[in-house]
């Protein structure tokens, strides 16, 4: 199989595509019509800003195997709907290359959040075209959802979508400016907040809450999302990364260290990743923090907590389930935090949406008891989450993932909103844990405000 050099020159690539759709006859029924094409590697990031449709999704899995840029969307799957319709449409493949389908995005912390619904999310989508890289294979990828009524309209209309596809290029720096910036809740509020959630008697409802804090920046430029995160991911090792963009004001991106879940076929791969601390200033502190963290009882407890929610939450689910005994250490650029393994064999016939409903929001981001530290944060939290500590990944026909939407950002026009929380427990204090806020933002200020 010939593998087609695709960068600034991509006039073969669309040459290749439309011999490709030159092979197609009407089908007799729904089909989704894939064209591919086996391509270099490309900056997947710079390809994505150079295209000119939307919704403009990216996503890096945390191993770094799995990179996705994909441009508009033929077809939407909402989260809430079966699962059972996908697949059911005939698939042609007229390429070199098979690849399967996948669906790509994500729901808010609250899976029908309007806000995020505006915002291209609550849902996947599959795109028109992806530009995927599975380890060192890249392919480039048109999709067609073709209904043999509207054949001919359909066709011609293909014809000219593959003139859209633009090649490469370079992604404009930043230089942002900074006029304001704001804290939600401010210092004073989140003692209060944190001191109730920590007294006897809210205890008793609920032993954990996790806690958010919006810092909203004003910028004197618009900024640009994917320029953003190219800077954010290379500081960031071993993090998921991930975006969409629904018009030139509107984004939401991140650089999240926490998996939610990885199926593949029935074994599922999940983490109880909670407790935090800031990493040291040279390497002899760091090994000092580091030490403290694993063996400090309020951190230790935040993460059982939320291993036992997710070991209970699996349990009709899954016929077997493995957790780490012992916390390890994950230590990321600014801060590094407690992580527990968890793995699980799945009974038969467990959905994606069951996984997700299952695991969404983990007490890593909601709270224990699930229901009653929800109800908590509706009624009490200043902000409104949005996409903050939602889902974002992606569901296809052999593996789905999904990442957990911390460390990320919304950009609104000029304004950008920085979301950073941190899970309120016994032992918890308003100033540690006000620290903990702002060691989590400095990830994403890094990148806004670079040193
Ligand atoms: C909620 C966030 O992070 C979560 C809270 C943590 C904690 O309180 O120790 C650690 C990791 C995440 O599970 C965030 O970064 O916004
Ligand atoms: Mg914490």
């Amino acid at each position: 199989m010939l593998t087609v050099a695709f960068d600034r020159q991509i006039d073969p690539v669309i040459e290749l595509l439309e011999l490709q759709l030159g092979r197609l006859q009407c089908p007799q029924q729904d089909s989704l019509v894939q064209l591919a094409v086996a391509i270099s590697e490309i900056p997947a990031l710079a390809w994505l800003q150079a295209q000119q449709s939307f919704p403009k999704i990216h996503w890096h899995s945390r191993d770094g195997n799995h990179e996705v840029s994909a441009v508009g969307s033929v077809d939407q799957w909402w989260l809430t709907e079966s699962q059972a319709k996908r697949g059911n449409w005939q698939r042609l493949c007229l390429g070199e290359v098979t690849a399967e389908w996948r669906y790509y995005g994500g729901h808010g912390f609250n899976p029908d959040d309007p806000s995020v619904t505006a915002q291209g999310g609550n849902r996947l989508h599959l795109p028109q075209w992806e530009y995927r890289r599975i380890g060192e294979q890249s392919c480039l990828i048109f999709n067609l959802l073709l209904q043999p009524s509207c054949y001919q309209q359909q066709l011609s209309q293909a014809k000219q979508d593959l003139q859209q596809l633009r090649a490469v290029a370079p992604l404009p720096p930043q230089q942002l400016n900074i006029a304001n910036q704001q804290h939600t809740p401010n210092f004073h509020d989140w003692q209060q907040r944190v001191l109730e959630l920590t007294s006897d008697e809210q205890q008793a409802r609920t032993s954990k809450v996790v806690l958010c804090r919006e810092t909203r920046l004003d910028t004197e430029q618009l900024a640009n999302p994917w320029s953003l995160l190219d800077s954010w991911q290379a500081q960031q090792h071993g993090c998921y990364r991930f975006g969409i963009q629904v018009d030139e004001q509107q984004a939401f991106f991140g650089c999240s260290p926490e998996r939610l879940f990885l199926r593949k076929q029935d074994k599922l791969y999940t983490e109880a990743l909670a407790g935090t601390c800031a990493r040291g200033q040279d390497q002899q502190q760091d090994h000092i923090l580091a030490g403290q963290l694993l063996m400090d009882r309020k951190n230790i407890y935040e993460n059982q907590l939320v291993a036992d929610d997710i070991e209970q939450q699996l349990t009709l689910l899954a016929s077997q389930i493995d957790i780490e005994p012992e916390p390890h250490l994950v230590p990321l650029a600014q801060v590094s935090h407690l992580c527990r393994i968890i793995s699980a064999r799945l009974r038969p016939d467990i959905s994606e949406q069951a996984l997700l409903q299952a695991l969404h929001p983990t007490a890593a981001v909601g709270g224990l008891p699930r229901q009653a530290a929800q109800a908590y944060l509706a009624q009490h939290e200043a902000v409104n989450r949005g996409w903050y500590a939602g889902v974002f990944g992606m569901i296809g026909e052999q593996r789905s993932e999904f990442c957990v939407t911390i460390r990320s950002m919304v950009q609104q026009g000029q304004q950008l909103q920085l979301y950073t929380g941190a899970g309120i427990v016994a032992g918890s204090e308003p100033t540690t844990e006000w620290h903990e806020l702002n060691s989590k933002l400095k990830s994403a200020m890094s990148v806004v405000q670079p040193a």
